[in-house]
């Protein structure tokens, strides 16, 4: 188990980590996640004891990982595929880590055959394309077949049968106990490999739970109607019934209705009593990666200065109960980056906050919501990460 404990580092003025607690268990693939520089790469290599924490403090195995009796035979890490000695061969370069570890060669073998690069073992590894080059990397943090596994975006740079490959691995070592730890940016892989999450963002803990529990904690499902093309009245009539019901009504830019509040059977009668006909009834499930935007989209440092990140619109004061002929808020089409449902009526946690388009964005609708808070409590002496140094400011200050 590998386990934090008010972790914190800063670099300069710069708060890295903050405060960080959290728990990786045995016996689960748990997913880190957070936005580009919210300290995921920090966190590892302090479990690696490659950075030391201004405060607090992590272990491996109730161990600091400094104090770990051969470290090498009881925690394997993939950091950074390119850290290798391009002039070595990949199994010369096992080799080597072997022997400072007191492993025996047929190990080297074996794990060479394990991440498929047995053909090329004995070619020189800076010829090696990158999704090679992460096999080698993953060959090497398997070397001492360790309990504890730390895999830093393992899946960077494969190819779709290397990314199916890596998580079955990920999931066969979690079932043999093992406690494996892995960062990645590819949502629709974590949803599929990973059993628990962690996201950070600005160095702090966001979540820690289930895969499960994080998609329903940070989304909300809707139905999508699509009245019959070329009869805008039918969508305006339709629209109209269902606000009159209680239901949360948007539109895509595509002309369908995306529905809250009301179930499909619900949506269905409401169109059969209104005498309008559906060309579509359909379910929306939120993904991970919709979950994941719209925890995160608050946390996110480096963001282009194209992504206006409209977010949705809620309904206008012209789109109550019984009104005709209004012009229906338009929303972005599902996936975008930056989208994230409608909360519920009266549960609106942005109500208070000032509208992202007020703040200037262009072309963001009049009401456009703020971006969510971050959901975890507020640290008493949290940094201020909003107004910290940006990654350049950091980096004038390392040099
Ligand atoms: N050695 C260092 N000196 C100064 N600042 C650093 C150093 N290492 C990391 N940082 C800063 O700490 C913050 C967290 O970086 P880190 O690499 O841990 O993030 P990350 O979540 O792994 O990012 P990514 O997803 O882009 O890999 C960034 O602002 C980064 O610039």
């Amino acid at each position: 188990m590998i386990e934090a404990i008010g972790l914190t580092k800063r670099y300069g003025a710069k708060t890295a980590v903050h405060n960080l607690s959290f728990q990786v268990r045995p016996g689960h693939v748990t997913g880190f996640l957070g936005p580009n520089g919210s300290g995921k790469s920090t966190t590892m290599r302090m479990i690696l004891g490659l950075d030391r924490p201004t405060s607090g403090h992590v272990s491996v195995g109730g161990h600091p990982f400094r104090a770990l009796p051969n470290a090498p035979r009881q925690v394997g890490a993939l950091l950074d595929a390119k850290a290798v000695h391009g002039g070595r061969s990949a199994r010369n370069h096992l080799l080597s880590l072997a022997q400072l570890s007191g492993i025996p060669a047929t190990r080297v073998d074996e794990v060479l055959g394990v991440v498929g690069l047995q053909d090329v073992a004995r070619k020189r590894s800076k010829g090696f394309s990158l999704g090679m080059g992460q096999r080698l990397g993953i060959a090497a943090a398997l070397l001492g077949d360790p309990r504890v596994l730390l895999f830093d975006e393992p899946v960077n740079g494969l190819d779709p049968e290397g990314i199916l490959w890596v998580r079955n691995l990920m999931k066969q070592l979690a079932n043999e106990g093992r406690t494996v730890f892995v960062s990645s940016h590819l949502m629709s892989e974590m949803a599929v490999t990973a059993d628990h999450l962690i996201v950070i963002g600005r160095g702090q803990l966001l979540a820690d739970m289930s895969v499960k529990d994080f998609i329903s904690a940070n989304s909300a499902d809707f139905a999508r109607a699509r009245t019959p093309d070329g009869d805008p009245g039918q969508r305006e009539k339709l629209a109209a019934v269902l606000t009159e019901a209680g239901g949360q009504v948007l539109t895509e830019p595509g002309g369908a209705l995306r529905i809250t509040e009301l179930t499909l059977p619900r949506i269905s009668d409401l169109a059969y009593d209104a005498g309008v006909r559906l060309w579509e009834l359909s379910p929306h499930q939120a993904s991970l990666e919709e979950a994941y935007m719209r925890m995160t989209q608050s946390a996110v440092d480096y963001r282009s200065t194209a992504d206006e990140l409209a977010g949705f619109e809620p309904p206008h004061a012209g789109y109550g109960a019984g009104s005709q002929g209004y012009v229906t808020p338009v929303v972005p089409e599902v996936p975008q980056q930056g989208w994230y449902a409608p909360p519920p009526p009266g549960q609106n946690p942005y109500a208070a906050a000032a509208p992202r388009a007020a703040q200037g964005a262009p072309g963001a609708p009049a009401q456009a919501p703020a971006p969510p808070p971050a959901h975890a409590p507020a640290p008493a002496t949290a940094p201020a990460p909003a107004t910290g140094p940006t990654k350049s400011d950091t980096d004038e200050d390392a040099r």
